[in-house]
This record gives C-alpha cells, sequence and structure tokens, in this order.
C-alpha cells in the first residue's frame, strides 16, 4: 500500500543488538496495526566492514547501509532510530575481522603497517570503519537528551545505589597546566565562503600542503595542537606523584570518537608508564610491530611470534614495572586487564561519572575499590570533573531520590567542533610550522610545532548553531527551565561561538525565560548548586560537553545514560531518535552467552519509539500511529511502575521478559482507550492472551536462563541461532506472530 510509512530501525552490536532480536518482532507486529513498516539497517560492525569490502565479495555482498541512511538523514522524510554500536578500536576491528574471515568472507587482514599502494587502499577502507564512525555521518541535526519526567520519578522512588564520599578522599582529576590543545587554541570566523590550507612549513622553509578545505560563510575553524613532550613529561609527573601518595593511577581518553587524535595520546601514556620496557625491548618491538597506540595488548599480541624465552623475559619486564610504577586501575582484576590493555576499554564519557558515582574510586589489581587520580590530559574538559569532585568532597554524594535534572541541548549536527576533526589530525613528522592561510595567503592561524605534535583543525558550521541556539531557547521555553549555554572566555573558539550565540539569541523573544552564559567551572556550579536543591537546569553546550554531560548527570540521576530520551531533530526536517546516550555494553553479552541472561535495559528503545510514533502520526496525520506512540509511553510507565525492568541476577527477569511486559501492557493500553474502537478491538485478545498466559510464558522464558547460550559469533552472530536465544518461549512467540 502506498499510504503506508517507514520506521527505519538500526540494527547494530553486542547486547543492543541482542535485545533487538527479542523486542524488534513485537514492534513491528503492533506497528503494523497503524500501516507502519518498520524496515531494519544494519549498521554493525561486522555489517560495515562487509560493505567497505563489497566489490571483493563475489556472491556474499551486503548493501551499505550506513550511506543509506546518511542520505536518509538528509530527507524530510527521515524517521530513524538509532540503537548504539561499537566504535571500534583497532583490536576490536581485527576481532571483527578474524570472525568475518572464519564465517567464510574473503575479506582481507588488517594492514597494520603498510607498505604497498595495494595495503594503503586496504587500511583507507577500514579506517572508515574505525572509530566513532556512525553518529558523525547520520548526526544531520543536533542533540536534545533529557530525562522523560516518568524515568525520573522512578529514579527518586527507586534510586540506584550511590557511594558515599569522604572529605579524606584523595581522588582528583588531573590534567596537562600547558601544552595541551587548550592552552593553543586560535580560532575564526569565514567573513565568506572560500579555502583555506592547512600548511606545514619545514625548518628548510619548504612547504607542505596537509589539506585543503572549503568553508562555508560564516563557518568557524580552529587550529591547535598537543606538545608531545609536554604530554610525556606530564604522564611522568603524574605516576610520580601517584608513587609518592599511595593513589591509584588511570587514564580516561575517548578513543573512539577522537579516533585519531586519543589513541596517540594513549600510546604515550603506555610507553611513559612501561618506559623501561619500551626503552630495552624498543628495537625488537618495532621489527615485531607493535603498536603501543593499540595498548599493552599489542605487546602481548606480537610477541607470539618470538620464542618461548624471548617472550619469558618481555613478560618478566612487564612484570617489574610493576614494582616501580604506581598501582593502575584495572578494567578486570580477575583477568588482569588493566587501564592501559586496549584503548577503548575505558571511554571517558562513562568510566568518569562511573567512578565518581563510585566514591571517586576504582578497582585495583587486588579487586578491592581505591582513590584515584584520574589522568585526563586534555584540561579543555577535564576541569568539570574536578569540580564535581570538589563538589561531591563537601557536600557528599547526590541523593538521586531529591535531586534535580540537568538535560543537555547539544551542538553536533555536521561533524561539529573536535568530534569532526579526524582528517585534519596530524601527528608531526619533524619540526616546523603549522599554519592555516586563506585564498589570498593571509596567515590565520600559525603554531611552532615539534615531531611528535598532535596539530587539528576542528569547524563548525553556521547553520547547525543557529539551529542549536533555537533548539536551546525552545527547550526552555517549553519546559519553563533555565538554559545555561557553557561557553569559555578563556577559549579562543568558545569566545568566536559567543559572538553568534548573542546574535541568534536576538532572534527570539526571552521575556520571561532564564537564559544565561558561562565558562564551564561556573556553569558545572551552579547546575550542581540547583541540582542538590531539587532544581532542573537545561545545558547548553559543544559537542565534547554534550557527549560527557549526557553521561554524566544521569548516571547521577538515573544510574546509566541508557534511560534517557535522546532526540536529534534533523535539519532537514526528519527526526532521529537515538535509544538513550550509553555505549553497547559489551560485558552485557558475555553474560548472556555464559548463563543466557541479558540484563540489558531496552528503556531508551521504548522511549525513542514512542517519540518515533508520535512523529510519525503528526507527520502523517495517522490517528493509530499517535496513538500507538502514546499507549507504549503508558506501558513503559507501568514497566517501571511494577518493576518489570531487567535484573542483573541469572534466574530473574531480563531483557526478554521485560519486552513480554511491555507487549502486555500495550496491548492492554490499546484495548482500553476509546479514541479508535478498531484499534482497541484489534488489541483486546492480544491483552487478553499475554494476560492469560503470562505464567506460562514467564516460565518459558525464565527456563532458558541459566546455561551458557550458543549464538555463533560475537561480531557477526548468527541471526537464526540468535533469534532463539532471544525467543524462547513459543507461547508469547506465537501470539505476536500471529499479529502481522
Ligand atoms: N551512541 C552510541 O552509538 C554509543 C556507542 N558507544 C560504544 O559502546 C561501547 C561501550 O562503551 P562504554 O563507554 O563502555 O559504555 P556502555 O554504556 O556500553 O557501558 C557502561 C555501563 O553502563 C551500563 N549500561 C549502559 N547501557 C545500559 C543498558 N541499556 N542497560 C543496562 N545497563 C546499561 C552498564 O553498567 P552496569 O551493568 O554496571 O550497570 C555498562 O557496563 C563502545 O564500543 C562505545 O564506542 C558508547 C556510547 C554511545
Ligand atoms: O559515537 C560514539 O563513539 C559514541 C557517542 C557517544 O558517546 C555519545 O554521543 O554520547
Ligand atoms: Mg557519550
Amino acid at each position: 500500500m502506498s499510504n503506508r510509512s517507514k520506521i527505519t530501525y538500526t540494527f547494530t552490536d553486542e547486547a543492543p543488538a541482542l535485545a533487538t532480536y527479542s523486542l524488534l518482532p513485537i514492534v513491528k507486529a503492533f506497528a503494523s496495526s497503524a500501516d507502519i513498516d518498520v524496515e531494519t539497517r544494519d549498521i554493525s560492525l561486522g555489517a560495515r566492514i562487509l560493505a567497505a569490502f563489497a566489490d571483493k565479495l563475489d556472491g556474499q555482498q551486503i548493501q551499505d547501509d550506513l550511506a543509506y541512511l546518511a542520505q536518509l538523514a538528509t530527507s524530510p522524510a527521515a524517521n530513524i532510530i538509532k540503537l548504539p554500536n561499537i566504535s571500534a578500536s583497532i583490536p576490536q576491528l581485527k576481532g571483527a575481522i578474524a570472525e568475518l574471515q572464519a564465517q567464510g568472507y574473503q575479506i582481507p587482514d588488517f594492514p597494520e603497517d603498510p607498505q604497498s599502494d595495494a595495503d594503503h587502499e586496504i587500511r583507507a577502507r577500514y579506517s572508515k570503519v574505525l572509530g566513532s564512525a556512525v553518529n558523525p555521518v547520520l548526526r544531520e541535526g543536533n542533540s536534545d537528551r533529557r530525562a522523560p519526567a516518568a524515568v525520573k520519578a522512578f529514579a527518586r522512588k527507586y534510586p540506584h545505589s550511590m557511594g558515599k564520599w569522604s572529605m579524606a578522599s584523595q581522588s582528583h582529576a588531573d590534567y596537562m597546566r600547558g601544552g595541551d590543545f587548550f592552552s593553543s587554541e586560535q580560532s575564526f570566523t569565514m567573513d565568506k565562503a572560500g579555502k583555506v590550507r592547512i600548511e606545514f612549513v619545514g625548518k628548510n622553509g619548504q612547504v607542505e600542503v596537509k589539506k585543503e578545505l572549503s568553508l562555508q560563510q560564516g563557518e568557524i575553524l580552529d587550529g591547535m595542537f598537543m606538545s608531545c613532550n609536554k604530554l610525556r613529561a606530564f604522564f611522568e609527573q603524574t605516576l610520580q606523584d601517584c608513587k609518592e601518595t599511595g593513589v591509584m593511577w588511570s587514564l580516561h581518553v575517548k578513543a573512539t570518537m577522537m579516533k585519531v587524535s586519543h589513541p596517540i595520546v594513549f600510546g604515550h601514556a603506555v610507553t611513559v608508564y612501561y618506559k623501561d620496557v619500551f626503552e630495552k625491548h624498543g628495537k625488537l618491538f618495532e621489527e615485531i610491530g607493535v603498536n603501543p597506540n593499540n595498548g599493552l595488548s599489542s605487546v602481548y599480541d606480537k610477541i607470539k611470534s618470538l620464542p618461548s624465552a624471548q617472550q619469558e623475559e618481555i613478560l618478566q619486564d612487564i612484570h617489574e614495572t610493576y614494582a616501580h610504577r604506581p598501582e593502575m586501575a584495572m578494567v578486570d582484576s580477575v583477568k588482569g586487564i588493566t587501564n592501559l590493555h586496549i584503548p577503548s576499554d575505558v571511554i571517558v564519557d562513562a568510566s568518569m561519572p562511573a567512578m565518581i558515582r563510585n566514591s571517586g574510586q576504582m578497582w585495583g589489581r587486588d579487586g578491592k575499590q581505591k582513590d584515584t587520580k584520574a589522568v585526563m590530559p586534555e584540561s579543555t574538559y577535564a576541569r568539570i570533573y574536578q569540580e564535581m569532585i570538589n563538589f561531591c568532597k563537601t557536600n557528599g554524594a547526590f541523593d538521586p531520590t531529591t535531586m534535580g535534572s540537568v538535560s543537555n541541548v547539544g551542538l553536533m549536527a555536521q561533524k561539529a567542533e573536535e568530534y569532526g576533526s579526524h582528517d585534519k589530525t596530524f601527528e608531526m613528522a619533524a619540526d616546523g610550522i603549522m599554519r592555516v592561510t586563506l585564498e589570498d595567503g593571509t596567515v590565520m592561524i600559525q603554531h611552532e610545532v615539534e615531531a611528535g605534535d598532535i596539530w587539528r583543525a576542528c569547524q563548525t558550521k553556521d547553520a547547525p548553531i543557529r539551529d542549536w541556539v533555537k533548539l536551546g531557547v525552545n527547550r526552555a521555553r517549553q519546559s519553563n527551565t533555565p538554559a545555561i549555554f557553557w561557553l569559555d572566555q578563556e577559549r579562543a573558539h568558545d569566545r568566536e561561538l559567543k559572538k553568534k550565540v548573542d546574535l541568534y539569541l536576538k532572534d527570539y523573544d526571552l521575556t520571561g525565560l532564564d537564559i544565561r552564559c558561562m565558562d564551564y567551572n561556573e556553569a558545572i556550579r551552579v547546575s550542581m548548586e540547583r541540582l542538590i536543591r531539587g532544581l532542573d537546569t537545561i545545558s547548553v553546550t559543544g559537542n565534547v560537553l554534550r557527549d560527557y554531560l549526557t553521561d554524566l548527570f544521569p548516571i547521577m540521576e538515573l544510574g546509566t545514560s541508557a534511560k534517557m530520551l535522546s532526540i536529534v531533530p534533523l535539519m532537514a526536517g526528519g527526526g532521529m531518535y537515538e535509544t538513550g546516550a550509553g555505549g553497547s555494553a559489551p560485558k552485557h553479552v558475555q553474560q548472556l552467552v555464559e548463563e543466557n541472561h541479558l540484563r540489558w535495559d531496552s528503556l531508551g528503545e521504548f522511549l525513542a519509539l514512542a517519540v518515533s510514533l508520535e512523529e510519525t502520526g503528526i507527520k502523517t496525520n495517522n490517528t493509530k500511529a499517535k496513538l500507538l506512540g502514546k499507549a507504549l509511553d503508558e506501558a513503559t510507565g507501568k514497566l517501571l511502575d511494577n518493576g518489570k525492568s531487567p535484573s542483573r541476577k541469572v534466574g530473574e527477569i531480563d531483557n526478554r521478559g521485560s519486552h513480554f511486559y511491555l507487549a502486555l501492557y500495550w496491548a492492554q493500553a490499546l484495548a482500553a482507550q476509546t479514541e479508535d474502537a478498531a484499534l482497541a478491538a484489534h488489541f483486546a485478545p492480544v491483552a487478553k492472551a499475554l494476560s492469560e498466559q503470562e505464567a506460562t510464558i514467564i516460565a518459558e522464558l525464565n527456563q532458558a536462563q541459566g546455561k551458557p547460550a550458543e549464538i555463533g559469533g560475537y561480531y557477526c552472530a548468527n541471526p537464526e541461532l540468535t533469534s532463539k536465544v532471544m525467543r524462547p518461549s513459543n507461547t508469547f512467540n506465537a501470539v505476536i506472530d500471529a499479529l502481522v
């Protein structure tokens, strides 16, 4: 039928992908009653790798769904439910490649040290799959993330645990006091559209064009660098400090989103911490292809090719390091996996709130919690964490039963700011000058750099800024809540941004609104003071703060950012509904495989879907769709109230059980509504069947638990096997499948 509408549901990775096997059949069955088709687009790491090598896969090609979605995001018809996906580090990418090869896909190995042209070509294709390769492409709009009232009420009623804070805590954030991106940032706005060149001028005066960019009128361009020598000296000093004070050392970066610069920073941390090992074996490591940017796991991986006596010696030297270096935070103390094992294990947006929620402590080698120095070299954003730590030391831990809420309106459209800087990031091969020049030769940005320094440029287009200001004002108006623009007058970029904010705010009638601009420290302090008094505040921020704050505050308020409503009003008129603000929770997969219990909470998916249905209803004048959305919200509220969210423990309700209750409550709400009799009649028997067979279904779902589950892969699980695991109740399946 031509008048059917379409919702596009993304298939991603790990826990959210597993959950999709259970949830999507329910969603499709319910949506069909309102003439809505739910199409699936596969943007999992595995699918993205296969799409990148489609030309090499005889008969095994799959289409490039990410490219399709990128196109769709710029169309007014877009209605996309975006689940979190893996942003792959190199070790993860290599794991996925190996798995696909074992499944018979003829894809090439990852060329770690490309030599030939062919290697370089393969590497370039894989680079497109690496790191945060999905979100920046789809985010053709800014971000609106908040805790819906029902979720907030639930958190107040059933608070999550919060570690106590002590005045005596030695935990703190540590960051560079000079030589970092913050201290070197320069910025300018293009007064008319034109080209700029990023150039390196060598000591001999030779000019090398690193990149040419076409900038739009009103676009902001920043240039900045981090000094390699100062970074290494900083790491050494933090290690000495920890050694002297007995505080545990940990590193927090975002090697996924900052996929070029942060792995380099991470690599320096590895070679400074294990300095003696790298000094002694450096030449050998180079020969066997150890890459410290991939973490210590790269050493373990590469030395496997050496004779066992030599391996033993290296392992011994690594072990001895721990005798004279401070204790390091562990990712998995049982398995001996440290913070420096792989760059994607500790991701700052989630790891810092987890630490703050946990009394400012992380886990040591002995599995015990300890005070920690959280090392975040880039001072630009690290200071906000120190502010929160100070605040908790003075006021104690936040109290989820009484605290207010900090929502966020974030500038992110069209690869805004640092998160779009990968193709403009360079590790300096020699000393010289990096500069940005206009077509007429005017030098707009200039830095004296040394070999090893990391230089980068960031772009922020004007249209996304206008849209972001509009979104901030609208949110403040709709929620009648004060909004703070986080703009740091010490930052060159923020000074350019503020000129525009001041100008664009004039387009609105701000009567009755409380809209302010503050630097980051003041903004977070004011927001926290309001929080503990139970008051709400909207943070209107740039892209990195958007990412950091939408984990930081929700993790304090709700225990996880997965419970957030996360909307991306696309600038072309469509909508993208992200599910939560968190990630793909890899440890949940492990639990499913070991004991067939999935503790992933799909609340983010429920919330996103309700808004997506409502939007479909409004845009296509489809009353049934609106009712489906409204009923879904009611069902979600009831699910929270009745405690039907997944438990963490095997044998208790898990992700699948929570989906059953959602279906039951959703059908009941639809059967009970009186606005559309046909819809009510359609769902009445469903509600009856599900309610009558509740005990049988729950028994079938719970019986499946407690033994290992076979899903036939990690990055590319087998669909039939996974579907069987995720839909173990024949009674439930029969009711749902009869609906389509
Ligand atoms: N939008 C996106 O596409 C995003 C993707 N990512 C990707 O996700 C991966 C892991 O990232 P990481 O930073 O560790 O963050 P995660 O959010 O995956 O994990 C942090 C912790 O949050 C809790 N959690 C998160 N979501 C849920 C949920 N729905 N239900 C229950 N618990 C949840 C779990 O903690 P516990 O069980 O202890 O409560 C989990 O271990 C990376 O590959 C990263 O790149 C990360 C952020 C966003
Ligand atoms: O794309 C990613 O790698 C993570 C995105 C993220 O953390 C966020 O948007 O909150
Ligand atoms: Mg994030």
